[in-house]
């Protein structure tokens, strides 16, 4: 399974707001970070690739062009987590997976449909909060449950947008570890915005760096990450050091005045 982005671009009405994005194949079991300044079309990115916006170019998903695929085939491969936080409900935590494995997958039998929620609630070490309801849970939580609703369908593709914006520093070791475990046994990629630089070189192996709608750089967080970079991409001086683990942190001095 694989990606392959050519010629690929976003529009909201006639205002192109991402073009000409090639990027050759992006291997299953891999996290691949979009990092980028806030408006540089990240989530529109994501956004298009779920089918929630118009996608000029073609988004191969082995092969077989996303925007060509009916909507239930495209959601039964594509899964979207947005930046915004689940809505709070009277549900459970389980009856919302329980509800999110129903819809995507109507045909698995009961048995399996236990087995899988049961699978995703302890990956993410959800099985304390299965009984309570989401409108009782904190931001994280949610966040985590969000997380667990798209998880248990099963897709190709994961698309998540910042998914550890509300998790404090154990919930999001909890969610990266779980997830680069869900997507080697499963065969699946993931392309997910983050902010955080450090955690995506701890956890990313592939990255893809965005400025104004374009990727203006492309590979391992840990080639690519220079103090040369970070001023083209967010107008900032910063340090790249190397911690003991060999992973590049990132450490952002200042703002510099825009050229
Ligand atoms: N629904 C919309 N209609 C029109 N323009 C939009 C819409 N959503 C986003 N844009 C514009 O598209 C551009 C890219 O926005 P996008 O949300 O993709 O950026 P981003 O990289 O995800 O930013 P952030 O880090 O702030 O989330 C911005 O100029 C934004 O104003």
């Amino acid at each position: 399974m694989s990606l392959v982005l050519q010629q690929f671009g976003v529009a909201y009405g006639a205002r192109p707001v991402v073009r000409n994005i090639d990027v050759a194949a992006l291997p299953e079991g891999r996290i691949v970070a979009l990092a980028g300044a806030n408006g540089a079309g990240k989530s529109s990115t994501l956004r298009a690739l779920a089918g929630l916006c118009r996608m000029t170019g073609q988004a191969l998903l082995d092969g077989e062009d996303l925007a060509r695929l009916r909507p239930p085939a495209r959601a039964r491969l594509v899964a979207y987590m947005p930046q915004s936080l689940p809505q709070a409900s009277s549900l459970t935590v389980y009856e919302s997976v329980l509800s999110a494995v129903r819809t995507a997958c109507p045909q698995l039998a009961p048995a399996v449909v236990h087995q899988r929620i049961e699978q995703v609630l302890h990956n993410l070490g959800l099985h304390a909060l299965a009984l309570r309801a989401l409108d009782a849970l904190s931001g994280g939580q949610r966040q985590m449950a969000g997380l667990a609703q798209l998880l248990v369908r099963q897709p190709r593709l994961l698309l998540l947008d910042e998914p550890t914006s509300a998790l404090d520093l154990r919930w999001q070791l909890c969610l990266m570890e779980a997830l680069r475990q869900h997507l080697a046994s499963h065969q699946a990629l993931c392309l997910m915005a983050v902010h955080d630089l450090s955690l995506a070189a701890r956890f990313c192996d592939d990255m893809l760096v965005m400025g104004q709608g374009q990727v203006i750089a492309r590979g391992a967080p840990s080639r690519i990450l220079t103090p040369a970079l970070l001023r083209q991409a967010y107008g900032i001086a910063a340090r790249v050091e190397t911690c003991s683990l060999g992973t590049p942190i990132v450490l952002a001095e200042h703002a510099l005045d825009p050229e």
